[in-house]
């Protein structure tokens, strides 16, 4: 056991899904993919502080009206499952200011939780290593590996399954933000009804899925302008038939000189691809303009970190 903190404070950032190729559903529910996560300027705060039970408060700078409190909470679930995994007679009050919008497609509980296993090995001195708590991150949610990881990764099998991508300099992104969030369950669905009206049957050869070279090449290239036509997301179409208004963000974000645009994970979330931070405010203003609430944020940024 190492040194025990009485309080400490971890970021971790939300993603954008650069590249998100979805392959069949398997018997679990969840599908195989071929994704690349980027981290972007985006944080959760978590504030950990020794207590004898556990509890939770959630604040922020986005609408937190629904985020759990109890133990569906997933960084109250991180909690107890570290401290199950490693023994730990003690509880924690976690204290969540959230940056990323909720149920925006942006991973953001999955940095909650994240954020919450690196703040509870140190609070409680468990000194779990990487490996370790990237296995209950896996647990946890398909996301959240990546949360604790950040920068740029490439993601297999439920796009937990992490290798570091290559990227080269700073890309600059431009959010446009939703009112209302969309399930990632429902998105999923969505896209499964979608291929089934299209005539994909099960005994159809097997979807290629890997991360196009030309997204890859682009990234390593630090390339914003090579990267934009290579954006995709197979899970949009499931996400824009229920939100028509996001086709219109994107139509909007390309009228006002984005390089190219996808919606982030499940949405609703719209990511729009700038060439540099001069252009990203540029773009941003234009959104503003329309009385959309758009973010300039820039990525790669590290994954959950201990901060001060
Ligand atoms: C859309 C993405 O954000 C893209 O990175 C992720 O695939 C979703 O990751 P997540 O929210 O961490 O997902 P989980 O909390 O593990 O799963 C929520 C639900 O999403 C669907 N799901 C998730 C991941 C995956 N590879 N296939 C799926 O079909 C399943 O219906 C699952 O029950
Ligand atoms: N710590 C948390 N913060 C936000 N939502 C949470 C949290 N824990 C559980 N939830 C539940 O999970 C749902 C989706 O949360 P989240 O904000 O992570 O969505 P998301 O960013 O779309 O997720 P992803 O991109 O990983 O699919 C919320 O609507 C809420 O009911």
């Amino acid at each position: 056991m190492g040194q025990r903190p009485d309080a400490v404070h971890v970021r971790a950032p939300g993603k954008i899904n650069v590249y998100l190729g979805v392959g069949p559903r398997h018997d679990d529910g969840y599908h195989s993919l071929a994704t690349v996560f980027q981290a972007v300027s985006l944080y959760e705060d978590v504030y950990a502080s020794a207590a004898a039970g556990f509890t939770l408060e959630v604040d922020g700078e986005v609408d937190v009206s629904g985020v759990p409190l109890d133990d569906r909470n997933l960084a109250m679930r991180a909690a107890k499952l570290l401290a199950q995994t490693a023994g730990v007679d003690a509880g924690v009050h976690l204290r969540i200011r959230k940056g990323v919008p909720v149920a925006g497609g942006m991973g953001g509980g999955s940095a909650d939780a994240a954020a919450a296993l690196v703040a509870c090995d140190a609070l409680w001195g468990t000194e779990l290593g990487a490996h370790r708590l990237h296995a209950l991150a896996a647990r946890l949610g398909a996301d959240v590996p990546f949360a604790l990881h950040g920068g740029t990764a490439v993601g297999a099998g439920r796009g937990d399954e992490l290798t570091p991508a290559l990227a080269r300099g700073r890309f600059d992104w431009v959010l446009v933000l939703s009112e209302q969030g969309l399930s990632t369950p429902e998105v999923y669905g969505r896209l499964d009804q979608l291929r089934a009206q299209e005539g994909a049957v099960a005994d159809d050869p097997p979807m290629s899925l890997d991360v196009p070279l030309a997204v890859l090449h682009a990234l390593r290239a630090g390339d914003a302008r090579e990267l934009a036509p290579a954006l995709l997301n197979d899970l949009e179409a499931a996400a824009v038939i229920d939100r028509p208004d996001l086709g219109a963000t994107l139509i909007d974000g390309i009228r006002f000189g984005a390089l190219g645009g996808l919606v982030s994970g499940s949405g609703p979330t719209i990511a729009l691809l700038c060439e540099s931070p001069e252009h990203a405010r540029a773009v941003q203003d234009q959104l503003l303009g329309t009385g959309r609430r758009a973010l300039h944020v820039h990525g790669p940024v590290p994954g959950a970190r201990l901060v001060g």
